[in-house]
């Protein structure tokens, strides 16, 4: 048994599970009161963590946006903000991006032993670096790291490739998705879980539902991984 933090997936889908549309940039499924339970849920946590394709897509801050959040974190001891952790073998993350202009706190970016040493030099100016895998991030080696490094909660929020990623190695406890009254479809669309997937029913991963809840325009699903 890995000693990783409690780690959850939160994200939004249409009712035919697309998290985008075939242009894969950011759009509001969910609404008014699903943002706010999601900004309640970051700070609750002790860092958000995206793979880089949605860095490059969406350029999220990924910071808590009520400043009464805020203040409850640091009257708690904490950061403003939990850390922001990007998931990025090759080191493509933008020093120019969002995690690093808004907010204040830590920031983490995960690199494998590929990354141009160039590039992770650039970003060693604006966040702190964990190597873990030769060419791709080894996601289990980076939860044991993240743990070491104090954090207990780690909130996930996507993308479709990290979030299976995530699953598929049984590194997730919970799941909680927000489902919207929209249909996107489209093969090109990102799905809440793309990556390889499986091949037959006795490969997938079980979940036990813990909860449901109507809200906006829709539903959110909390699932225990089991
Ligand atoms: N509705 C919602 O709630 C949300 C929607 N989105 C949407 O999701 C889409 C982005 O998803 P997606 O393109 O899948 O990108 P992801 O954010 O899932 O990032 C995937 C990338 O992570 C990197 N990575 C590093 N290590 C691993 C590993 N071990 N396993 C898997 N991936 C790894 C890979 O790039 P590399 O090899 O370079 O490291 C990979 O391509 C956008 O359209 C965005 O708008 C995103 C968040 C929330
Ligand atoms: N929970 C949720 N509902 C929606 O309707 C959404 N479009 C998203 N999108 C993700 O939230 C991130 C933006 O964060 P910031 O506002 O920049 O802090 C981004 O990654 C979107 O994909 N989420």
């Amino acid at each position: 048994m890995l000693d990783r933090p409690y780690t959850f997936i939160n994200s939004a889908m249409s009712a035919d599970g697309k998290i985008s549309t075939k242009k894969r940039k950011q759009v509001k499924i969910s609404g008014k009161t699903d943002f706010d339970r999601v900004d309640e849920l970051r700070a609750g946590s002790d860092a958000v963590m995206v793979g880089i394709g949605t860095v490059l897509a969406d350029d999220p801050s990924l910071t808590v946006k009520s400043e009464e959040r805020r203040k409850r974190r640091v009257a708690e001891g904490k950061d403003e903000n939990p850390a922001r952790v990007v998931v990025d073998s090759q080191a493509r993350t933008p020093p120019t991006a969002d995690i690093f202009k808004k907010g204040t706190g830590k920031r983490i970016v995960v690199v494998s032993q590929a990354a141009p040493a160039d590039r992770v030099a650039a970003l060693k100016e604006k966040a702190e670096i964990i190597v873990c895998g030769k060419d791709e991030v080894d996601l289990e080696q980076m939860s044991v790291e993240l743990k070491k490094r104090g954090i207990n909660r780690l909130m996930i929020e996507g993308g479709a490739t990290l979030n299976y990623a995530m699953v598929s190695r049984r590194l997730v406890d919970e799941i909680s998705v927000f489902v919207g009254n929209l249909i996107i479809g489209g093969k090109d669309a990102p799905t809440f879980m793309d990556g390889p997937g499986i091949a037959e029913r006795s490969e997938a991963v079980e979940l036990r539902l813990m909860k449901y809840e109507q809200m906006d325009e829709g539903i959110v699903l909390t699932w225990k991984v089991l």
